[in-house]
Protein backbone atom coordinates (compact mmCIF):
# COMPACT_ATOMS: atom_id res chain seq x y z
CA UNK A 1 0.00 0.00 0.00
CA UNK A 2 1.62 3.48 -1.26
CA UNK A 3 1.59 5.57 1.62
CA UNK A 4 2.20 9.49 2.32
CA UNK A 5 5.29 10.86 2.33
CA UNK A 6 6.14 10.36 5.32
CA UNK A 7 4.91 7.22 6.42
CA UNK A 8 5.91 5.52 3.06
CA UNK A 9 5.53 1.41 3.94
CA UNK A 10 8.74 -0.02 3.02
CA UNK A 11 9.41 -2.86 0.41
CA UNK A 12 11.32 -5.09 2.68
CA UNK A 13 9.34 -8.18 3.30
CA UNK A 14 10.21 -10.25 6.26
CA UNK A 15 9.60 -14.20 6.74
CA UNK A 16 9.35 -15.06 10.52
CA UNK A 17 9.45 -19.01 10.83
CA UNK A 18 11.68 -20.63 8.27
CA UNK A 19 9.70 -24.06 8.02
CA UNK A 20 7.84 -26.09 5.42
CA UNK A 21 5.64 -22.86 4.84
CA UNK A 22 7.74 -20.57 5.29
CA UNK A 23 10.13 -22.17 2.72
CA UNK A 24 7.15 -22.95 -0.25
CA UNK A 25 6.38 -18.92 0.51
CA UNK A 26 9.89 -17.84 0.14
CA UNK A 27 10.53 -19.97 -3.28
CA UNK A 28 7.14 -18.63 -4.73
CA UNK A 29 7.79 -15.00 -4.36
CA UNK A 30 11.50 -15.78 -5.76
CA UNK A 31 10.31 -17.84 -8.58
CA UNK A 32 7.73 -15.05 -9.17
CA UNK A 33 10.75 -12.17 -9.62
CA UNK A 34 11.38 -10.98 -5.83
CA UNK A 35 14.33 -9.29 -5.43
CA UNK A 36 15.97 -11.72 -2.69
CA UNK A 37 17.88 -8.60 -1.14
CA UNK A 38 14.27 -7.45 -0.86
CA UNK A 39 13.19 -10.20 1.84
CA UNK A 40 14.34 -10.97 5.26
CA UNK A 41 14.23 -14.52 7.34
CA UNK A 42 14.01 -14.85 10.39
CA UNK A 43 13.93 -18.07 12.31
CA UNK A 44 14.94 -19.27 15.53
CA UNK A 45 16.85 -21.96 14.37
CA UNK A 46 20.04 -20.45 13.21
CA UNK A 47 20.62 -23.58 11.06
CA UNK A 48 17.73 -23.50 9.44
CA UNK A 49 17.88 -20.07 8.21
CA UNK A 50 21.53 -20.44 6.95
CA UNK A 51 20.25 -23.51 4.70
CA UNK A 52 18.04 -20.72 3.52
CA UNK A 53 20.75 -18.33 2.23
CA UNK A 54 22.74 -20.50 0.56
CA UNK A 55 19.77 -22.02 -1.37
CA UNK A 56 17.91 -18.62 -2.10
CA UNK A 57 20.38 -15.74 -1.41
CA UNK A 58 18.09 -14.21 0.77
CA UNK A 59 19.64 -12.61 3.97
CA UNK A 60 18.53 -14.52 6.98
CA UNK A 61 18.93 -13.77 11.16
CA UNK A 62 17.76 -14.87 14.36
CA UNK A 63 17.06 -11.53 16.02
CA UNK A 64 13.33 -10.19 15.76
CA UNK A 65 14.42 -6.93 16.26
CA UNK A 66 15.62 -6.78 12.26
CA UNK A 67 12.14 -6.91 11.80
CA UNK A 68 11.95 -3.67 12.08
CA UNK A 69 12.77 -3.09 8.64
CA UNK A 70 10.16 -4.66 6.94
CA UNK A 71 7.09 -3.13 5.61
CA UNK A 72 5.65 -6.73 5.78
CA UNK A 73 5.98 -9.07 7.80
CA UNK A 74 4.60 -12.91 7.04
CA UNK A 75 4.03 -14.92 10.22
CA UNK A 76 4.61 -18.64 9.33
CA UNK A 77 5.06 -19.92 12.89
CA UNK A 78 2.91 -23.03 14.43
CA UNK A 79 -0.50 -21.52 16.17
CA UNK A 80 1.03 -22.33 19.85
CA UNK A 81 3.67 -20.42 18.98
CA UNK A 82 2.38 -17.04 17.85
CA UNK A 83 1.21 -15.39 21.45
CA UNK A 84 4.69 -15.28 22.23
CA UNK A 85 5.95 -14.50 19.05
CA UNK A 86 3.58 -11.46 18.75
CA UNK A 87 4.47 -10.38 22.21
CA UNK A 88 8.33 -10.28 21.40
CA UNK A 89 7.45 -9.02 17.95
CA UNK A 90 5.23 -5.52 18.99
CA UNK A 91 7.89 -3.59 19.86
CA UNK A 92 10.08 -4.04 16.56
CA UNK A 93 7.37 -3.52 14.12
CA UNK A 94 7.44 -0.97 11.21
CA UNK A 95 4.94 2.15 12.26
CA UNK A 96 3.44 1.42 8.82
CA UNK A 97 3.62 -2.29 8.76
CA UNK A 98 1.61 -4.68 7.04
CA UNK A 99 1.08 -8.04 9.50
CA UNK A 100 0.17 -11.10 7.33
CA UNK A 101 -0.53 -14.09 9.32
CA UNK A 102 -0.56 -17.84 7.99
CA UNK A 103 -1.21 -19.79 11.03
CA UNK A 104 -4.26 -21.78 11.49
CA UNK A 105 -6.94 -21.11 13.70
CA UNK A 106 -5.18 -17.45 14.68
CA UNK A 107 -7.43 -14.98 14.47
CA UNK A 108 -7.06 -11.51 13.03
CA UNK A 109 -8.48 -10.28 16.92
CA UNK A 110 -5.66 -12.49 18.51
CA UNK A 111 -3.27 -10.82 16.18
CA UNK A 112 -4.60 -6.84 16.68
CA UNK A 113 -4.91 -7.59 20.40
CA UNK A 114 -0.89 -8.46 20.55
CA UNK A 115 0.25 -5.90 18.37
CA UNK A 116 0.16 -2.50 18.76
CA UNK A 117 -3.41 -0.57 17.76
CA UNK A 118 -4.26 0.06 14.38
CA UNK A 119 -1.76 -2.31 13.23
CA UNK A 120 -3.11 -3.90 9.82
CA UNK A 121 -3.67 -7.83 9.49
CA UNK A 122 -4.33 -10.33 7.31
CA UNK A 123 -5.21 -13.99 7.73
CA UNK A 124 -4.25 -16.45 5.35
CA UNK A 125 -4.48 -19.92 5.01
CA UNK A 126 -1.97 -20.89 1.76
CA UNK A 127 -1.44 -24.91 1.20
CA UNK A 128 1.51 -26.79 0.34
CA UNK A 129 0.87 -27.12 -3.57
CA UNK A 130 2.41 -23.42 -3.44
CA UNK A 131 5.49 -25.45 -4.01
CA UNK A 132 4.56 -26.08 -7.22
CA UNK A 133 2.80 -22.71 -7.98
CA UNK A 134 -0.65 -24.82 -7.78
CA UNK A 135 -1.52 -23.46 -4.08
CA UNK A 136 -4.95 -22.11 -2.94
CA UNK A 137 -5.10 -19.65 -0.03
CA UNK A 138 -8.26 -18.28 1.78
CA UNK A 139 -7.47 -14.74 2.98
CA UNK A 140 -9.09 -12.45 5.28
CA UNK A 141 -8.67 -8.80 6.32
CA UNK A 142 -8.84 -7.83 10.11
CA UNK A 143 -10.42 -4.44 11.57
CA UNK A 144 -7.55 -2.12 10.33
CA UNK A 145 -6.59 -3.78 7.40
CA UNK A 146 -7.73 -1.32 4.37
CA UNK A 147 -8.74 -2.66 0.60
CA UNK A 148 -5.20 -1.61 -0.44
CA UNK A 149 -3.50 -4.00 2.25
CA UNK A 150 -5.64 -6.94 1.29
CA UNK A 151 -4.65 -7.01 -2.17
CA UNK A 152 -1.09 -6.53 -0.82
CA UNK A 153 -1.49 -9.66 0.56
CA UNK A 154 -3.04 -11.70 -1.86
CA UNK A 155 -0.67 -10.38 -4.73
CA UNK A 156 2.03 -12.25 -2.60
CA UNK A 157 -0.25 -15.32 -2.26
CA UNK A 158 -0.90 -15.22 -6.02
CA UNK A 159 2.76 -15.41 -6.23
CA UNK A 160 2.00 -19.84 -6.01
CA UNK A 161 -1.06 -20.16 -6.44
CA UNK A 162 -4.83 -19.04 -6.51
CA UNK A 163 -6.87 -16.88 -3.77
CA UNK A 164 -9.64 -16.15 -2.50
CA UNK A 165 -10.92 -13.30 -0.28
CA UNK A 166 -13.90 -14.57 2.21
CA UNK A 167 -15.28 -12.98 5.70
CA UNK A 168 -12.91 -14.29 8.69
CA UNK A 169 -15.87 -16.48 10.27
CA UNK A 170 -14.86 -18.91 6.95
CA UNK A 171 -11.48 -19.47 7.67
CA UNK A 172 -11.27 -22.36 9.90
CA UNK A 173 -13.46 -24.17 6.91
CA UNK A 174 -11.15 -22.87 4.86
CA UNK A 175 -8.28 -24.62 6.51
CA UNK A 176 -10.40 -27.63 6.63
CA UNK A 177 -11.12 -28.18 3.16
CA UNK A 178 -7.97 -26.60 1.21
CA UNK A 179 -5.38 -26.12 3.47
CA UNK A 180 -5.43 -29.48 5.16
CA UNK A 181 -6.72 -30.74 1.82
CA UNK A 182 -3.85 -32.19 0.72
CA UNK A 183 -3.20 -34.39 2.97
CA UNK A 184 -6.65 -35.86 2.30
CA UNK A 185 -5.33 -36.65 -1.29
CA UNK A 186 -1.75 -37.81 -0.16
CA UNK A 187 -3.88 -40.25 2.28
CA UNK A 188 -6.13 -41.35 -0.94
CA UNK A 189 -3.31 -42.14 -3.26
CA UNK A 190 -1.50 -43.89 -0.23
CA UNK A 191 -4.45 -46.04 -0.29
CA UNK A 192 -4.74 -47.04 -3.80
CA UNK A 193 -0.82 -47.79 -4.36
CA UNK A 194 -1.32 -50.17 -1.46
CA UNK A 195 -4.48 -51.24 -3.28
CA UNK A 196 -2.04 -52.12 -6.24
CA UNK A 197 0.15 -53.88 -4.58
CA UNK A 198 -2.31 -56.11 -3.22
CA UNK A 199 -3.31 -57.04 -6.69
CA UNK A 200 0.20 -57.70 -7.73
CA UNK A 201 1.87 -54.81 -9.53
CA UNK A 202 5.20 -53.63 -8.52
CA UNK A 203 4.81 -50.33 -6.23
CA UNK A 204 6.74 -48.08 -8.86
CA UNK A 205 4.15 -49.08 -10.94
CA UNK A 206 1.27 -48.71 -9.09
CA UNK A 207 2.34 -45.54 -7.80
CA UNK A 208 2.69 -44.18 -11.39
CA UNK A 209 -0.47 -45.40 -12.24
CA UNK A 210 -2.08 -43.69 -9.12
CA UNK A 211 -0.37 -40.71 -9.23
CA UNK A 212 -1.11 -39.78 -13.27
CA UNK A 213 -4.82 -40.95 -12.36
CA UNK A 214 -4.62 -38.09 -9.97
CA UNK A 215 -3.13 -35.29 -12.45
CA UNK A 216 -5.25 -36.56 -14.86
CA UNK A 217 -8.96 -36.53 -12.90
CA UNK A 218 -7.85 -32.99 -11.39
CA UNK A 219 -6.95 -31.29 -14.61
CA UNK A 220 -10.10 -32.85 -16.15
CA UNK A 221 -12.26 -31.14 -13.43
CA UNK A 222 -10.60 -28.14 -14.20
CA UNK A 223 -10.64 -27.90 -18.10
CA UNK A 224 -13.98 -29.07 -18.56
CA UNK A 225 -15.98 -27.68 -15.24
CA UNK A 226 -18.13 -30.37 -15.52
CA UNK A 227 -19.20 -31.34 -11.93
CA UNK A 228 -17.11 -34.27 -10.14
CA UNK A 229 -20.69 -36.27 -10.02
CA UNK A 230 -20.91 -36.38 -14.07
CA UNK A 231 -17.57 -37.15 -14.44
CA UNK A 232 -17.59 -39.91 -12.50
CA UNK A 233 -20.96 -40.80 -14.01
CA UNK A 234 -19.12 -41.04 -17.21
CA UNK A 235 -16.25 -43.55 -15.96
CA UNK A 236 -19.56 -45.86 -14.44
CA UNK A 237 -20.25 -48.39 -17.05
CA UNK A 238 -23.32 -50.36 -15.61
CA UNK A 239 -22.80 -53.54 -13.98
CA UNK A 240 -19.35 -52.65 -14.30
CA UNK A 241 -15.60 -52.34 -12.50
CA UNK A 242 -16.17 -49.03 -11.18
CA UNK A 243 -19.87 -49.85 -10.37
CA UNK A 244 -18.30 -52.51 -8.35
CA UNK A 245 -15.44 -50.67 -6.56
CA UNK A 246 -18.10 -47.46 -5.56
CA UNK A 247 -20.80 -49.92 -4.18
CA UNK A 248 -17.70 -50.68 -1.47
CA UNK A 249 -16.25 -47.33 -0.39
CA UNK A 250 -20.15 -46.32 0.04
CA UNK A 251 -20.69 -49.84 1.94
CA UNK A 252 -17.66 -48.49 4.16
CA UNK A 253 -19.56 -44.68 4.34
CA UNK A 254 -16.13 -43.66 3.37
CA UNK A 255 -18.09 -40.17 1.49
CA UNK A 256 -19.73 -40.16 5.37
CA UNK A 257 -15.53 -40.17 6.82
CA UNK A 258 -14.74 -37.21 4.00
CA UNK A 259 -17.65 -35.15 5.58
CA UNK A 260 -16.80 -36.03 9.44
CA UNK A 261 -13.36 -35.76 9.16
CA UNK A 262 -13.64 -32.12 7.81
CA UNK A 263 -15.79 -31.01 10.16
CA UNK A 264 -13.10 -32.24 13.06
CA UNK A 265 -10.53 -30.62 11.30
CA UNK A 266 -12.72 -26.82 11.12
CA UNK A 267 -13.47 -27.16 14.95
CA UNK A 268 -9.49 -28.41 15.40
CA UNK A 269 -8.91 -25.09 13.70
CA UNK A 270 -11.72 -23.10 15.81
CA UNK A 271 -9.86 -24.84 19.06
CA UNK A 272 -6.20 -23.24 17.94
CA UNK A 273 -7.51 -20.06 18.26
CA UNK A 274 -7.86 -20.70 21.89
CA UNK A 275 -3.79 -21.33 21.60
CA UNK A 276 -4.36 -25.09 22.75
N1 LIG B 1 2.28 -27.15 6.59
C1 LIG B 1 1.13 -26.87 6.03
O1 LIG B 1 0.55 -27.59 5.21
C2 LIG B 1 0.44 -25.58 6.36
C3 LIG B 1 0.82 -24.83 7.46
N2 LIG B 1 0.13 -23.68 7.75
C4 LIG B 1 0.48 -22.90 8.91
O2 LIG B 1 1.79 -22.39 8.73
C5 LIG B 1 2.43 -22.25 10.00
C6 LIG B 1 3.80 -22.89 9.94
O3 LIG B 1 3.64 -24.27 9.68
P1 LIG B 1 4.88 -25.15 9.18
O4 LIG B 1 5.70 -24.36 8.23
O5 LIG B 1 4.29 -26.43 8.76
O6 LIG B 1 5.67 -25.30 10.58
P2 LIG B 1 7.23 -25.62 10.82
O7 LIG B 1 7.33 -26.16 12.19
O8 LIG B 1 7.75 -26.40 9.67
O9 LIG B 1 7.92 -24.17 10.78
C7 LIG B 1 7.77 -23.20 11.78
C8 LIG B 1 9.10 -22.48 11.91
O10 LIG B 1 8.91 -21.36 12.78
C9 LIG B 1 10.09 -21.19 13.56
N3 LIG B 1 9.73 -20.38 14.73
C10 LIG B 1 8.88 -20.68 15.73
N4 LIG B 1 8.79 -19.65 16.60
C11 LIG B 1 9.59 -18.67 16.13
C12 LIG B 1 9.92 -17.36 16.59
N5 LIG B 1 9.40 -16.86 17.70
N6 LIG B 1 10.79 -16.64 15.86
C13 LIG B 1 11.33 -17.14 14.72
N7 LIG B 1 11.07 -18.37 14.25
C14 LIG B 1 10.21 -19.13 14.93
C15 LIG B 1 10.53 -22.61 13.87
O11 LIG B 1 11.89 -22.67 14.22
C16 LIG B 1 10.23 -23.31 12.53
O12 LIG B 1 11.34 -23.30 11.66
C17 LIG B 1 1.51 -22.92 11.03
O13 LIG B 1 0.86 -21.93 11.79
C18 LIG B 1 0.53 -23.70 10.20
O14 LIG B 1 -0.74 -23.71 10.80
C19 LIG B 1 -0.86 -23.22 6.96
C20 LIG B 1 -1.26 -23.92 5.86
C21 LIG B 1 -0.67 -25.16 5.48
O1 LIG C 1 -2.30 -29.40 10.16
C1 LIG C 1 -2.26 -28.18 10.39
O2 LIG C 1 -2.57 -27.77 11.53
C2 LIG C 1 -1.82 -27.22 9.32
C3 LIG C 1 -2.92 -26.24 8.98
C4 LIG C 1 -3.41 -26.63 7.63
C5 LIG C 1 -2.46 -27.62 7.18
N1 LIG C 1 -1.58 -27.90 8.09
Amino acid sequence: MEQDAAGKRPGTLAIVGAGVMGQTLLGGLLRAGRDPGSVLVVDRRMGRAEELHDRFGVRVVSDLAEVAAAGTVLLVVKPQDMADLLAALREHLHPRALVVSLAAGTTTDFCERHLPPGTAVVRVMPNTPSLVDEGMAGLAGGRHCAPEDLSQAEELLRSCGRTVVLAEKHLDAVTALSGSGPAYVFYVVEAMVEAGVVLGLPRATATELVVQTVVGAAAMLRETGQHPTVLREQVTSPAGTTAAALRQLDEHKVRAAFVTAVEAACARSRQLSGGV
